[in-house]
């Protein structure tokens, strides 16, 4: 079974882009902030693709570009910005920063409200709590988890192993798979015999960045297998962390690069910047004490 992403996001935009007309309809115009600085070809590509979907639902969407010698202070001034204006409801500052910009610092100053990617450390600690409250969660794991729920795949008592220990995908993606009864393997770049872990996996996640890294024979035969990597082969062709062409003949599920797990992600931060837009509308609804 392929698993398609694609085909479920645009599914999946029918309901939001109703949702966004009925919330413009109540003077609530839902609107996102992607800051981007320099000029990495993939970044524009995904930062492209962000603006090009908020536009097809209704979404506001506002791109700041900014050179790759713009400074940490005048980043921060720009989020501040942000910060304080209220018809904005989710900031997303693009990673990778350039190398003279300390990334946590700038995730710590974006308003935890407005905090759609979910990086900031409170949103974090709740993830890793399991808190019922609502809060973001990092776009490509949570993605990855409608994506398995649409297709029936149930995480409960199932053993799951990631392969990629980032901020952004591995380390969120154990804890949701965890909330959802999983049992998790956290592998990573020191891990010995990575295979040997692998081929345990009735779920795999992939978030590495190296091209083609899992082979057919590193996969448990009818495992469902989630490929995160966006990487190029030599001839510059968009390829994954898994070798599809091999590994779709032992996986019972899989996901295709491209058309897999980029589009959900996509979807995802659509889905947030919804929802932040109606907590801070109720929090504004608040009566004064
Ligand atoms: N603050 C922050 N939040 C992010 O969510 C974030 C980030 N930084 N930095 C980089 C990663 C990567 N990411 C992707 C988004 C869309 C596609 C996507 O649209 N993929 C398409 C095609 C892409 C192509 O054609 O190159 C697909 O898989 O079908 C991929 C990857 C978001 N990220």
């Amino acid at each position: 079974m392929i698993l398609d992403g694609k085909a479920l996001s645009n599914q999946l935009d029918v309901n939001m882009k109703a949702e966004v007309a009925e919330l413009k309809a109540t003077g609530l115009s839902p609107k996102l902030v992607v800051i981007i600085v320099g000029h990495d070809p993939a970044s524009q590509i995904y930062v492209h693709n962000k603006h090009r979907k908020a536009i097809k639902l209704g979404i506001e969407s506002i791109i700041e570009r900014r050179e790759a010698d713009f400074t940490e202070a005048e980043l921060l001034q720009l989020i501040d910005q942000y910060n304080c204006d209220d018809s904005v409801h989710g900031i997303l500052v693009q990673l990778p920063l350039p190398k003279h910009i300390d990334e946590g610092k700038i995730i710590r100053a974006i308003d935890v409200h407005k905090d759609v990617d979910g990086f900031s450390p409170e949103s974090v600690g709740k993830l890793f709590n399991n808190s019922h409250e609502h809060y973001p969660v990092s776009c490509t794991p949570k993605g990855i988890m409608t994506m398995l729920s649409h297709y029936h795949i149930d995480p409960k008592g199932q053993h799951a192993v990631i392969v990629g220990d980032s901020n952004i995908v591995g380390r969120p993606m154990g804890a949701l798979l965890l909330n959802a009864g999983a049992t998790v393997t956290y592998t990573h770049i020191l891990t010995e015999n990575l295979s040997a872990h692998t081929k345990t996996a009735d779920i795999l996640i992939v978030a590495t960045g190296v091209a083609h890294l899992i082979k057919a024979a590193d996969i448990k035969p009818g495992a469902t297998v989630i490929d995160v990597g966006m990487d190029r082969d030599e001839n510059g062709k968009l390829v994954g962390d898994v070798d599809y062409d091999h590994a779709k003949d032992v996986a019972g599920a899989i996901t295709p690069v491209p058309g897999g797990v980029g589009p959900m992600t996509i979807t995802t931060l659509m889905q947030q910047t919804i929802e932040l837009a109606k907590v801070a509308d109720h929090r504004t609804l608040q009566p004064v004490r």
